[in-house]
């Protein structure tokens, strides 16, 4: 297909996006715009289009690029399994789909605060979270000129920009209390005009379920839900997101803005999860759901948090169940709540299993969580435990070619190729200066050994002697991985 010209085939597996090539997106824009004029619609969503029969341009690039049938994630959108977050105002933006019938997806977060605040600061995390291969970024900012350091993210962004709007009409108003819809409705249609993808609107915290939270250790640690808990209790009133969802998802369908239904009641602690609290919005979640899909607007379901290990299935479960296979996003979730400082590690450790059973996207988890904004290091070290975790759920769940990279990086490290394995991992940089850092001569790059074992103790360098020994007197060939090596080598660059 011509639309496909501009692809460059990188997608989820690495650390090797190509920023800069940008996709001939704003044509295809203008074809949507004049084919939604010809027929009097108004409605730019993927899902809408899919519906119709329709395969986008898109649809078609992101089936490229995860070598998918084009016709495969049509009917997974017009389903409501998959999602292009993708605004009609983003021509920046290479379309990438979240859902379970394609890779697992990792999203990071990234914005200022109150008291931590720089626009340069913010494009540099963009672009490390991109050059070490986040699928979409979140620009969670609340502090300093808002708009303006969202508008910076979102023209630099070749990945879907998410939001949760309501902290910028917090950030308009005095008091929590004064927040109204007519201030939302305002915010959200200039966020969509600015080409956010995707909204986190947490319309499920219902003000029956406050009193749930009361038996909770760690109550409500979702901002927007605790915000939202603190209008509603004050006013003696119900959600206003909740109140007025079709009005606010008129607007989505204009822009083709994807809704991610926020777990404003998401568990704080391990103790916490999978609670009267947390289950009630997730079925309101689910209402939701469909009532979005009534109108062809893409709806994700935000998850927890904070979850045990053995509780981890039924949250899939369960969101499954209750929200018809809408496509999971959950963040970490982190399996114990011991180990301030090192959350990337708890949470991927929760995100590589609840990836495997099915979330389709991962919301990382920085070293900082729970003692301060994160920096440009936190976000690489949060990025490259969710690509694990994401990559180690890909090969669970038996994705055709997840494991090709694998293959071929063991290859280079049985064939004691240690350039080649350096060029294949996820962080080459940090594998290289590891190895260089007690064999740096270059007579060493195809030793058979490194210094963890030493020439006379390497098991790999006995084992192919033994290799030489099964060939030679049994006829046993070992599989032929050069080829895969070529290949995978080929993809980095
Ligand atoms: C929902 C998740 O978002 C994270 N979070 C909230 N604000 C920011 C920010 N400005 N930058 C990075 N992460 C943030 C929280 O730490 C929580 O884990
Ligand atoms: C996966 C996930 N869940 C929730 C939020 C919103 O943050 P909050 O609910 O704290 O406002 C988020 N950004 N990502
Ligand atoms: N760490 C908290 C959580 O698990 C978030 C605190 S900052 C909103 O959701
Ligand atoms: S991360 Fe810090 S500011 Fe945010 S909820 Fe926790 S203690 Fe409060
Ligand atoms: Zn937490």
């Amino acid at each position: 297909m011509s639309a496909l010209a501009g692809s460059n085939g990188n997608g989820h597996n690495g650390n090797g996006k190509q920023y800069d090539v940008p996709t001939p997106r704003a044509e295809w824009i203008v074809k949507r715009r004049e084919e939604a004029a010809r027929t009097g619609d108004t409605n730019m969503s993927q899902m809408h289009f899919a519906r119709k029969g329709l395969i986008t341009e898109e649809m078609a690039y992101v089936a490229h690029k995860e070598k998918l049938a084009p016709e495969f994630i049509r009917s997974e959108i017009a389903k409501g399994t998959m999602i292009i977050p993708a605004n009609v105002m983003h021509p920046e933006l290479e379309p990438m789909a979240i859902g379970v019938g394609s890779l697992c997806k990792i999203n990071a977060n990234i914005g200022n605060s109150a008291l931590v605040s720089n626009v340069d600061e913010e494009l540099r995390k963009l672009h490390t979270a991109v050059h070490f291969g986040a699928d979409t970024v979140m620009d969670l900012s609340t502090g300093g000129d808002i708009p303006m350091i969202r508008e910076a993210i979102i023209r630099h962004s070749p990945v879907p920009i998410g939001t949760v709007p309501l902290y910028e009409a917090l950030s308009r108003v005095k008091r929590v209390e004064d927040l109204n819809i007519d201030l939302y409705l305002e915010v959200i249609e200039e966020q969509a005009q600015q080409g956010v993808d995707y909204f986190t609107i947490h319309a499920g915290v219902l003000i029956q379920y406050v009193p749930m939270v009361s038996k909770r250790i760690t109550g409500i640690v979702s901002r927007g839900g605790a915000i939202l808990a603190q209008w509603m209790t004050a006013n003696h009133k119900q959600n206003f997101l909740y109140e007025n969802f079709d009005r606010i998802t008129k607007i989505m369908a204009k822009y083709d803005v994807s809704y991610s239904l926020g777990d404003g009641l998401r568990p704080g602690c391990v103790a916490d999860a999978s609670d009267e609290a947390q289950f009630a919005e997730l079925k309101t979640l689910g209402e939701l759901t469909r009532q979005a899909w009534k109108d062809d607007v893409q709806v994700m379901i935000e998850g927890p948090g904070h979850v045990p290990m053995d509780k981890i299935k039924e949250q899939v479960d369960k969101e499954v169940e209750l929200c018809d296979g809408a496509p999971f996003y959950v963040l970490g979730p982190l399996v114990t709540d011991i180990a301030p400082g090192y959350d990337h590690i708890t949470s991927a450790i929760g995100a590589a299993m609840i990836g495997w059973h099915g979330a389709a996207m991962l919301c990382y988890v920085t070293p900082k969580e729970h003692l301060g904004l994160p920096n440009e290091k936190d976000v690489k070290d949060g990025i490259i435990a969710y690509k694990i975790a994401a990559h180690a759920a890909d090969i669970a769940r038996h994705r055709p070619g997840a494991r090709d990279r694998d293959d071929a990086i063991s290859h280079a490290r049985y064939t004691f190729d240690w350039d080649a394995q350096f060029d294949l991992s996820l962080d080459p940089e940090t594998a290289r200066g590891m190895h260089d850092e007690t064999l740096p001569d270059d007579y060493y790059k195809e030793a058979a050994f490194c210094s963890m074992c030493g020439p006379k103790f390497c098991s790999m360098n006995w084992s192919s002697k033994v290799d030489k020994y099964n060939e030679e007197v049994h006829g046993l060939k070992k599989p032929e991985l050069t080829q895969i090596m070529t290949e995978q080598l080929a993809l980095r660059g």
